[in-house]
């Protein structure tokens, strides 16, 4: 392992960076003159705003145009908190500031749970548009009777209040830095992509979304606390749905998601308008110049920042794919490095994995059926997709589902999954009836599930992505092994550059990483290789043992199915055609007519 990526070095560099970057604070604090520190703060309060908006729309993917709505209510706060006098001073205040900005943040987010897209930007820009009305009348505390904001004592000159706002700054980013990788900041991103896929590995959206509001608005609320304390007299004009519309432009423009470019995006906040007075131009004009960036990165489909990042990673590769050519000529890679595959280590090798003693102790006990499904029935309209439907999934054991197009088998996965609240019947997991439990809750009872669409978020890594679907805490070893056990790539890359077929494997990894106690795979060799297809059969054949878990497997290809159950049921228009052992089932004459139409292709 190189050293740039251990444990340490990963955790401490951030800290290392911020450190940096309060030293430069401090030397501009001193050198710049009088007008360029006044200006350079407010290209400070601006980045922390454009930080927030980065994590509410740039990671979760939410149209929120009002995030200088969530600064007016930080500046609010600072202001009556100023005002009544109250202990601690600036810094509590601040703090308060961004706290009571988070739970207004957390209000206005309540929309977003069941709004999205253009709908969403409406009732955000309608709050924004309320609060600007509401504001002009009610003015903030102290603003009527001149009473100025008391800064920090130690940072009162307009020069160490700079390089208090850097001080300030460093923090937010060093917070965002660390909830980026955290639970939450995985979640951001995989609803962003899929709400569905985000509640079948058992994160609630709700507050996946609810948590990306409420931490961009408490980011809003310290940026406009730290703004109160700078031109110590708030008015409503420094925070109105106008300027909030060109911040989220600007946001999205430099792909304020990335820290570096949340600061890049504070700059130009000040630096446009700024040239544009210095060239004699009105400076209103900033905002048409925001409006003209936008369309250019909404039209290109990416921003500044991850533009950037793609060309420099493309060059890595080059370069890393080079440097391995290099070493294979000289015979000193093996081929599975080369290719940036763990090769997947055989049984025997892995025989003393962690895996294998969770199976053995399963396998131990003499557990209850994996699944039970009684009479399962959806109806949509006049067709019942499943009418009746019965069987039962063995404890450790794989079943395959199998039926013609249309037979109802993505309904049955759906509706055992939780995402079918009008199927009727009963459905047991491990002896416990599911009832009407949401997917989240499912999931989180060992219901595990993979999608026949892409629902793999591409911009986490391999190891953030698993690491979030397993849901608990796992090891770097116990991720490697799994990984290496369906032939993914290494733990490090990234999903961007993963193709489709690949991504389904990952997401198969992750969902047993999560040591469920079924695991619903629906047609998960789609887009792969006849050779990976062959792989891929024989480690889902040996996963519960391996894993101690059971699988319902939904294929079409039948040598898979055939190298892979050990019994099977066969839907057809919704209906239970047969099921039981493998041969059983497929020496059935209503199965060979009904499903293949002939018995030599069984
Ligand atoms: N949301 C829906 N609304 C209406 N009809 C639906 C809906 N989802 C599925 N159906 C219908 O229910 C039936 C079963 O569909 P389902 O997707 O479960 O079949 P399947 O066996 O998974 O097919 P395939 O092998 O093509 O994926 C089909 O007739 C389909 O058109």
């Amino acid at each position: 392992m190189r050293l740039a990526e251990s444990r340490p070095v990963r955790m401490l560099w951030p800290f290392a960076v911020a450190a940096v970057a309060i030293v430069a604070g401090y030397a501009l604090s001193v050198g710049l003159d009088g007008y360029t520190v006044f200006l350079a703060v407010s290209a400070v309060t601006a980045a922390i705003a454009i930080l927030g908006l980065g994590i509410v729309t740039g990671s979760a993917g939410m149209i929120a145009l009002c995030q200088l709505t969530f600064a007016a209510v930080g500046a609010w706060i600072v202001s009556l908190l100023n005002v009544l006098e109250a202990p601690g001073g600036f810094v509590v205040w601040l703090v308060l500031g961004g706290l009571a900005a988070g739970v207004v943040g957390v209000l206005v987010g309540l929309p977003a749970l069941r709004l999205r897209g253009v709908n969403l930007a409406v009732v955000t820009l309608g709050f924004a548009a309320a609060a600007d009305v509401t504001l002009v009348q009610i003015q903030f505390p102290g603003s009527k009777d001149g009473i100025p904001i008391a800064r920090p004592e130690s940072f009162s000159s307009d020069r160490s209040y700079f390089f208090f706002s850097i001080i300030v700054l460093a923090v937010c980013a060093l917070i965002v830095f660390f909830l980026q990788r955290s639970r939450w900041g995985s979640s951001w991103k995989a609803v962003a992509f899929s709400e569905r896929g985000t509640a079948a590995v058992g994160q609630s959206v709700r507050t996946a979304k609810l948590t990306a509001f409420a931490v961009s608005a408490a980011l809003g609320g310290v940026s406009g606390g730290l703004l109160a304390g700078q031109v110590q007299l708030p008015f409503a004009s420094s925070f109105t749905p106008l300027q909030s519309l060109a911040l989220y432009v600007l946001a999205v423009m430099s792909g304020a998601y990335l820290i570096d470019m949340a600061v890049f995006g504070g700059l130009l906040w000040v630096l446009v308008p700024e040239l544009l007075k210095r060239w004699g131009v009105p400076q209103d004009w900033g905002f048409v110049v925001f409006g003209v960036l936008g369309v250019q990165a909404l039209t290109s489909g990416t921003n500044l920042g991850q533009g950037i990042r793609n060309l420099w990673w493309k060059r890595a590769d080059a370069r890393a794919a080079a440097a391995r050519v290099t070493a294979r000529r000289d015979g000193t890679t093996p081929l599975a490095e080369e290719a940036g595959v763990d090769a997947a280590p055989s049984p025997a090798a892995t025989a003393s994995s962690p895996g294998v003693d969770l199976a053995a102790d399963r396998l131990a006990a003499s557990a209850p059926p994996a699944l039970e499904v009684e009479h399962l029935t959806v109806r949509f309209g006049a067709l019942a997709a499943l009418d009746g439907v019965s069987l039962t999934v063995p404890a450790n054991s794989v079943m395959g589902l199998i039926g013609p197009n249309g037979a109802g088998k993505s309904t049955f996965v759906d509706a055992i999954g939780g995402f079918l609240p009008n199927a009727e019947g009963t459905v047991r997991l491990g002896g416990t009836e599911l009832g009407r439990r949401s997917p989240t809750a499912r999931a989180r009872l060992g219901l595990r599930r993979t999608f026949q669409q892409d629902r793999v978020p591409p911009t986490l890594t391999i190891d953030a992505y698993v690491r979030f679907v397993a849901g608990r805490r796992v090891s770097a070893a116990e991720v490697d092994d799994v990984l290496a056990f369906f032939g993914c790539p290494s733990a490090r890359t990234r999903l961007t550059g993963v193709d489709v077929g690949t991504r389904r494997l990952i997401e198969v990894a992750g969902n047993v990483l999560a040591a469920p106690k079924l695991l619903l795979l629906d047609e998960p060799a789609a887009g792969l290789s006849h050779e990976e297809h062959v792989a891929l059969g024989a480690r889902l054949a040996e996963a519960p043992a391996r894993f101690g878990m059971s699988i319902v497997l939904i294929e079409h290809d039948l040598d898979l199915v055939r190298s892979v159950c050990s019994s099977l049921t066969v839907l057809d228009f919704g209906r239970v055609l047969a099921s039981g052992p493998q041969d059983e089932v497929l020496a059935d004459p209503d199965v060979i007519k009904a499903y293949m139409g002939e018995t030599e292709m069984l």
